[in-house]
């Protein structure tokens, strides 16, 4: 497994994939995005921080690609769509620089209502000037904190202990855990009409662009102060520009902008504004934890273990996901085994859930049936990443019903396919710990053990179709070893399942049809 790191990050990360039997780690940062394209097909991961463009091109090129670990939060310059379609798994380090970054913004304010950096540069110039760097205090003035995750709860917390009333919005949290930490969840209009300082801490995603404008400055106090330590173009840099310069807005401090570097940008000649560049995440302490973090995740992925910190697969506590792996390989298997014996078009996939397994979180457990299922129907590689996309992408409706009932099993997966031809349901379940059977196919009563190659007949249950069934089998020496048949009466409808040893050529299903006078066989390989 190759790894290839092209931004800097901490020399313990990189020991620890260094340490793993097998893992050959090159490091390349400052390459162009020929470079990049060029390099990137013959490695297994690549890990970047904030600089490394991962566009559609360089996801595309990235032919044996597994994993992106990005050592920090943002993801704004990975093309998250195009991994998800390639099934490339995209995983961040969400937690190892909140702190980091939070001190940064907090820093940033204080630094800025004090005018630091400019005295500093003052003085250091031969100047003494005391006069000119009168400064406001932030003790009983209003923060309004614009997206009240990690980072801004951590800041709301520290803030109010400088004495600050703190304002939040944040579309995604609650009113009671924003008390919780010391903040009012109030409306972003709120925020403007009367905070001092406002600060942002969101994504940059395309609702996040350039949230903070023209129209949202005028609705601004004069004198308001602003902090971006999040994302560069969250604030529409060309609006900060105008109402910097009439005054509306005091001063700001940015970690970050639209273009970095920022060079040439005319919010560098203004007095006002304090900068730095990009260094919210850069403390040793952050470096270290983001490093550590990613290049787990990196060899997780690599291993088939759960890749925790994944932000385009469902992530699950591993308490939830102890309790639904079991359910895994049975899923699968029944994506692949209603996949074989389905003609048609499929329209719709329900994946309905009976008895303990319905009280249990089965997001994973339905993308493993999809994974089973299209894996066979399309032929192309499908895992837990992109299964959900595919489907979505191929206009299948996805859908879950969970029944709290047992009926006559502990627990029950049914996989109910609709197609422009017809419906195919196949149910299945987990005896003891990890025994896996299908149980039921068309309502039918069988018992199986879904591994290996079988035929599944359906036919009408009468003397004779199952002898010339094994006549046909026998003259081509495929060898039976295992029979289930399920019928809904005596000389009714009945399903066969026969287990063979080999495989069972298109012809022979075709004469089985033709000879034995059966509705439909199918060959299965699970
Ligand atoms: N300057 C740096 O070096 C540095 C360091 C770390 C993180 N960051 C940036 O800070 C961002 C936040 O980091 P975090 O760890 O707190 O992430 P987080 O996911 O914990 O918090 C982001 C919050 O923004 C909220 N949000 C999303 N859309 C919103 C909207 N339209 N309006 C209001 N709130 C919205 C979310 O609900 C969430 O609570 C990251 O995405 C990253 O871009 C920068
Ligand atoms: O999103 C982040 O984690 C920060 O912006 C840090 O970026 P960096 O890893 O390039 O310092």
């Amino acid at each position: 497994m190759k790894v290839l790191v092209t931004d800097p990050i901490s020399e313990e990360g990189i020991k620890i994939l260094k340490s793993e039997p097998g893992v050959q780690v090159d490091i390349e940062t400052r390459l162009t995005k020929e470079q990049l394209i060029e390099k990137i097909k013959d490695y297994n991961a690549l890990i970047i921080r904030s600089e490394t463009q991962v566009t559609k091109e360089v996801i595309a090129a990235g032919k044996n690609l597994k994993i992106i670990g990005r050592a920090g939060v943002g993801i704004d310059n990975v093309d998250v769509p195009a991994a998800t379609e390639k099934g490339i798994i995209v995983a961040n380090a969400p937690e190892g620089n909140t702190i980091a970054a939070c001190e940064h913004t907090l820093s940033m304010m204080l630094a800025m209502s004090r005018n630091i950096p400019q005295a500093n540069a003052s003085l250091k110039s031969g100047k003494w000037e005391r006069s000119k760097f009168m400064g406001v205090e932030v003790m009983n003035k209003t923060l309004g904190i614009i997206g009240l995750g990690r980072i801004g709860g951590e800041i709301t917390k520290r803030a109010r202990s400088f004495g600050m009333e703190v304002l939040a919005y944040d579309p995604f949290t609650t009113a009671e855990r924003a008390q919780q930490i010391g903040a009012r969840l109030t409306t972003l209009d709120e925020i403007y009409e009367k905070a001092d300082f406002i600060t942002v801490h969101t994504p940059l995603t395309p609702s996040t662009k350039h949230m903070v404008s023209t129209a949202q400055f005028e609705k601004m106090k004069k004198g308001v102060r602003i902090i971006n330590c999040a994302r560069g173009g969250i604030i529409d840099e060309a609006a900060l520009l105008e109402a910097i310069k009439s005054g509306k807005v005091a001063g700001a401090a940015l970690d970050v902008f639209e273009k970095e570097p920022p060079v040439g940008s005319p919010l560098l000649e203004q007095p006002n504004i304090i900068v730095t560049p990009h260094l919210g995440a850069s403390t040793a302490e952050a470096q270290i934890n983001v490093a550590i973090t990613i290049a787990e995740q990196v060899l997780n992925a690599f291993k088939g273990l759960p890749v925790t910190t994944a932000i385009n697969i469902p992530i699950m506590k591993p308490e939830v996901m102890e309790k639904v792996k079991p359910f895994l390989p049975l899923a699968e298997q029944l994506g692949k085994f209603a996949a074989q014996i389905t003609d048609g078009q499929i329209k719709e996939a329900i994946v309905s859930y009976n008895g303990e397994i319905a009280q249990k979180d089965v997001t994973l457990v339905t993308v493993a049936v999809l994974k089973g299922l299209l894996d066979v129907k399309l032929g192309e590689p499908v895992n837990y990443v992109n299964a959900k996309h595919i489907a979505k992408d191929r206009s299948i409706n996805v859908a879950e019903t969970k029944l709290a009932e047992t009926g006559d099993y502990t627990n029950l997966i049914t996989l109910t396919l609709k197609t422009d031809k017809g419906e195919t349901r196949v149910s299945g379940t987990i005896f003891g710990k990890s025994d896996a059977r299908i149980v039921e196919i068309q309502g039918y009563r069988v018992d199986a053990v879904p591994s290996g190659t079988m035929i599944v007949t359906r036919h009408q249950d009468r003397p004779g179709v199952i002898g010339k069934v094994g006549m046909i089998l026998g003259k081509l020496n495929i060898n039976i070893s295992g029979m289930v048949v399920g019928r809904d009466a005596v000389r009714g409808d009945a399903v066969m399942i026969l287990t063979v040893d080999d495989e069972v050529p298109a012809a022979t299903l075709k004469q089985m049809i033709s000879e034995a006078e059966l509705y439909d066989a199918k060959y299965v390989k699970l």
